[in-house]
């Protein structure tokens, strides 16, 4: 039987619950990092508002004895010794309340910079990380655990540590003031305090315990507010009467989690209560005995006093000591969340060539398999084609076939599981990233609708061009959104979207019109990537952007997503996808010949027009 001492037990809670700690010192490192002046300043308050309180029950005892000695012996000097001390005792209470102000000052300021530094920190790391990422959910909940409360967590460490660091100089300094009265008193007292620091660390680890446990909890609430409370989402929730039935869901979790933090909010508040009486106990044996000393006249009244004082403000202290180290254990805990998000190491893209081996090669899929984390079919499955430049691949398949997976791994957004894909004969692995994705220009069929000027949401199609005005009439007429442009009253300088005052709301061709204008922005790309282009588009417009596509896109590799067959046609080659696997290929005559997949949906499309 595994039998454990209760000394042993004891000592290893004792060492739990240091363990708090463990993090204070990463905390002042990024305070210290984020305004050294401002920390020293705050370092620099903490030590006089430590020590001050000491000295002013010192000061008092002072007093309480020369008043004691004047108004026995009734000299003048006495008396006025009386009143500089008293005079003493107020300069250093003004020189206490100065310091405390100080210290509020201090933190607000830095709380204001150490939570932009913090949130900059983290939005850092997220730009880092792959798109994979953001699709596990268990990454996602840790930044979500990072970003909740990351501009008040770290200084509120700060501010605790610190705090416990000016009650604890407190307290050494009035234990320092006891010990001539007797070590046995100062003893007993910090003997009796250890049993509500050990129960205030463990209630605040198990309430981090919760809090991290309920993190996926937390995010689907936020999801619900985003349902109930958003733009977006409002036609549906409306039209669908979804409100009332996301608002009992809201409610539901609320409930769970309420009274989960109810159960432990209670026993924590008690215990804590129960074991405080011990040391409260202690004091006031403590206060007896000092009492009972002054009774038979072993200690002087100026000395009771000071005591008292002692006595009183230690108690505060050591409250204060105990709540600060409850907050300190979530803190830590906190802030070990976001070392974790922020040290997660984030594999770094290998590749550096700039070039292929064989410039002029085109694009190569040989053999491509891939499968998404976590599932369990293909998505591709030994995937080959060849794409020389100059030349349209569109790719047809029904839903869920592959299309816009192989359109990820072409970006790099995701890695083959097995075989290669080349670009000029060189493995995209092998590419510097940021190069291979300037050379492609992409619009994804779920674009994202920006809500900035018109002419920035063209301009993000190439960052480096971004603001260019030149550029984005250039695009935008390829895209054939220059004639709405146009036409409304501030040209690009429209905002778009409804989140910001006098924003423009876009139909859904018109965005997909903005999309296309971005990709057209990527001129140096020498493969352009549309999946779905123009499915919301009239059909005037896509024949207009389709007659002029090969000429606007001459020197360039085309990769086409489309449903709608008129669109598909016009390229050099057709790829049929169907459950990852390419069932033929060949172009539109090709295929229509060989009267396979590709020409009965050809021919079932075509009839519809009949
Ligand atoms: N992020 C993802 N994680 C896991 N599986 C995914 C993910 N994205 C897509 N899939 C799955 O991979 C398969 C291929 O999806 P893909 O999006 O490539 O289809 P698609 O041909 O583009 O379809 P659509 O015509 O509907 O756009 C589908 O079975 C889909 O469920």
């Amino acid at each position: 039987m595994n039998q454990t001492s209760p000394i042993k037990r004891y000592l290893r809670s004792v060492s739990q619950s240091l363990s708090i700690f463990q993090y204070c010192g990463r905390a002042i490192a990024l305070v210290w990092s984020t305004d050294r002046r401002l920390t020293l300043f705050l370092a620099f308050l903490t030590l006089i508002a430590g020590l001050l309180p000491a000295v002013v029950a010192y000061v008092g005892k002072l007093i309480v004895d020369s008043v004691v000695i004047a108004s026995q012996s009734k000299l003048p000097a006495d008396q006025w010794t009386a009143l500089k001390y008293l005079g003493l005792e107020a300069l250093v209470v003004a020189i206490l309340a100065g310091s405390k102000q100080g210290l509020a000052l201090c933190q607000s300021l830095l709380r204001v910079l150490l939570g932009q530094k913090v949130n900059v920190l983290i939005l850092d790391k997220a730009l880092t990380l792959d798109l994979a990422h953001f699709e596990d959910s268990e990454f996602y909940d840790k930044m979500t655990r990072a970003r909740r409360e990351a501009s008040s967590r770290p200084l509120s460490l700060v501010g605790r540590t610190f705090g416990l660091v000016q009650d604890s100089l407190t307290l050494i300094t009035y234990g320092g003031l006891l010990i001539h009265f007797s070590v046995w008193a100062v003893l007993v007292l910090m003997v009796a305090a250890v049993p509500a620091f050990v129960a205030e660390t463990r209630f605040a680890g198990e309430a981090f315990r919760l809090f991290r446990w309920r993190t996926p909890e937390s995010r689907e609430q936020n999801y619900l507010e985003f349902l109930i409370a958003n733009e977006a989402p409002a036609m549906e929730v409306k039209l669908y009467q979804l409100g009332q039935t996301l608002l009992d869901r809201y409610n539901t979790i609320f409930n769970r989690l309420y009274s989960e933090d109810r159960n432990l909010t209670i026993r924590r508040g008690i215990w804590s209560y129960l074991l405080s009486l011990v040391s409260t106990a202690a004091f006031y044996l403590a206060y007896i005995w000092i009492v009972v000393e002054t009774i038979v006249g072993a200690i002087t009244l100026g000395e009771l006093t000071m005591y008292l004082v002692v006595f009183r403000q230690g108690q505060n202290a050591f409250a204060s000591i105990l709540s600060a180290i409850g907050g300190m254990y979530e803190d830590s805990l906190y802030l070990s969340n976001l070392y974790e998000f922020l040290e997660q190491e984030i594999p770094q893209p290998q590749g550096y060539a700039d070039r292929g081996t064989s410039p002029g090669d085109g694009l190569r899929f040989e053999n491509v398999s891939f499968q998404y984390p976590g599932s369990e079919q293909l998505a591709l499955n030994h995937v080959s084609f060849h794409l020389k430049p100059g030349e349209k691949l569109a790719i047809v398949g029904e839903n869920g076939s592959g299309k816009t997976t192989l359109i990820k791994l072409l970006t790099r957004l995701y890695t083959p599981n097995s075989g290669r894909i080349l670009l000029d004969g060189l493995d995209l692995q092998l590419w510097n990233l940021e190069i291979l994705q300037q050379r492609i220009g992409v619009i994804f069929q779920n674009f994202m609708q920006y809500q900035f000027k018109v002419g920035e949401n063209v301009g993000v199609g190439d960052v480096k061009y971004l603001e260019d005005h030149d550029r984005w009439i250039e695009a935008a007429e390829k895209g054939n959104a220059l004639p709405f442009i146009e036409q409304m009253p501030e040209g690009f300088e429209t905002r778009l979207g409804r989140w910001f005052k006098s924003g423009r709301e876009l139909s859904g061709g018109q965005w997909q019109k903005i999309a296309l204008s971005r990709a057209f922005m990527r001129t140096r790309a020498d493969i352009l990537v549309l999946d779905e282009p123009t499915s919301a588009m009239d059909a005037e417009s896509e024949v207009q952007i389709f007659d002029r596509f090969r000429e606007m896109t001459s020197n360039q590799m085309a990769i086409l997503i489309s449903h709608r067959f008129s669109t598909v046609r016009m390229a050099d080659r057709i790829l049929v996808l169907s459950m990852g696997k390419v069932l033929e290929q060949g172009s539109h005559e090709d295929l229509v010949k060989a009267e396979g997949r590709y020409a009965h949906l050809f021919a079932l499309q075509a009839a519809g027009y009949q």
